[in-house]
């Protein structure tokens, strides 16, 4: 998808990985970019990002991803403002250890379920009936396959968003709706969520040749996802080791009769 001139929805907008994704977006022309979190913050970053990247629109809408009916209320925004919604990333997260048996329930809602509200309300809003087609980007994180010690809900949240994105992904589906769906699992990345755990720094630091990567740099791997019309239902890596690179999808080497 050529990104200028296009409409983007962005959870978590106030955050580290959002805040980039939204530059990276604006830096290629976007129209209009609204950012949707829970903190107040995300007034300061849309204005910041508007005075940056004019004459794009930038705007903030408060809200819980977690609510499906406010979620929908951002939806509904975005669509009377702009007139179309067209790239989706469901990116708000958060992580708890597994001692705090409420932060990881709230991991699980977080993570997963209001990925799910997104996909959703993305489909429903950008599709080839009541759109014009569209991607919608869901963050998962390295975590869905070399888990984190001591965050089970956070890895499974993530294992979760992968395969919630490839059944959402799948090409016959993109063919009734026109939307692409993509999972995007970085390494650790410098955010203020590592400072949400304690010890985390220091056991990253201690990871033989493994340097925090920069938002700007996982940043290049969002936009090859909104960018590539190919991926669908794929699963990007962004790793300081290896770079950025779609993990190979077993379905491609099956019997193309099966729907499996
Ligand atoms: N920083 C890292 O090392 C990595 C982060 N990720 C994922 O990237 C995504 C973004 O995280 P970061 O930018 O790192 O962290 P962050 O903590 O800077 O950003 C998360 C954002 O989500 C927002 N948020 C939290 N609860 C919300 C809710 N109920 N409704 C709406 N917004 C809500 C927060 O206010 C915050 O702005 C997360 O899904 C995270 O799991 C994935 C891999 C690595
Ligand atoms: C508090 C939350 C903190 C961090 C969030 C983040 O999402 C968690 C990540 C968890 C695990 C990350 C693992 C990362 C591993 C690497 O980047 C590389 O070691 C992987 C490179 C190659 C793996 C070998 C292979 O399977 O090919």
């Amino acid at each position: 998808m050529k990104i200028s001139g296009k409409v983007a929805l962005i959870t978590g907008g106030a955050g580290g990985l959002g805040k980039a994704f939204a530059a990276a977006l604006l830096r290629a022309k976007a129209k209009a970019v609204c950012l949707v979190d829970i903190s107040s913050r995300g007034k300061e970053v849309a204005e910041d990002l508007r005075l940056q990247y004019p004459p794009s629109q930038v705007d903030f809408y408060h809200c819980d991803v977690m609510n499906y009916d406010l979620f929908k209320g951002a939806f509904d925004f975005v669509q009377k403002r702009f007139g179309a919604i067209d790239i989706v990333c469901n990116n708000a997260g958060m992580a708890a250890s597994d001692h705090n048996v409420s932060g990881s329930i709230r991991t699980l809602r977080l993570n997963l379920e209001a990925v799910y509200f997104g996909t959703k309300l993305g489909m429903d809003y950008m599709d080839k009936e009541s759109g014009r087609g569209g991607v919608i980007i869901n963050v998962a994180s390295m975590a869905a396959f070399l888990p984190l010690m001591g965050s089970m809900c956070y890895n499974a949240s993530k294992a979760g968003v992968v395969a919630l994105t490839k059944s959402a992904g799948v090409p016959e589906q993109y063919e009734m709706t026109g939307v692409r769906v993509n999972a995007l699992c970085p390494s650790f990345t410098e955010t203020p969520l590592l400072d949400t755990s304690s010890g985390l720094r220091e056991m990253i630091a201690q990871l033989p040749n493994h340097p925090i990567m920069s938002p700007e740099y996982v940043a290049e791997g969002f936009q090859q996802l909104v960018e590539n019309e190919e991926l669908c239902g794929a699963v990007m890596r962004v790793t300081p080791q290896k770079g950025i690179e779609i993990v190979p999808n077993r379905r491609k080497d099956r019997n193309s009769s099966s729907k499996l």
